[in-house]
């Protein structure tokens, strides 16, 4: 498995329909919730003060984050920066 760390903006142009924005969130939010409940979406944190999130992802290769990513509702409106992960030396978890 690989592990990724994701942050999202989201910036919803001001013009959307209110009721196509509350629909794709509330889309966005079941989906990310499958996710998570199915363990590839490991955390989601608010970025405080910002319409933002830093995300954890685990997932089997490149292609199903891309997957993931590009399935998201609010896909369209967000800017993804992508940070593979791999384990730290001093780490008490991996120091056998
Ligand atoms: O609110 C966000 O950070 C954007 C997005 C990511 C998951 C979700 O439910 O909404």
């Amino acid at each position: 498995m690989a592990l990724f760390a994701v942050r999202m903006d989201v910036a919803i142009p001001d013009d959307v329909d209110p009721a196509v924005r509350a629909e794709t969130i509330a889309t966005e939010k079941a989906y990310s919730q499958e996710l998570q409940r199915g363990g590839e979406w490991v955390h989601i944190w608010r970025i405080v003060g910002q319409y933002s999130n830093i995300s954890v992802f685990d997932v089997v290769d490149n292609e199903r984050l891309h997957e993931i990513l590009w399935g998201l509702p609010l896909f369209k409106w967000m800017t993804v920066e992508v940070t593979p992960l791999a384990g730290h030396p001093s780490d008490i978890a991996l120091d056998g």
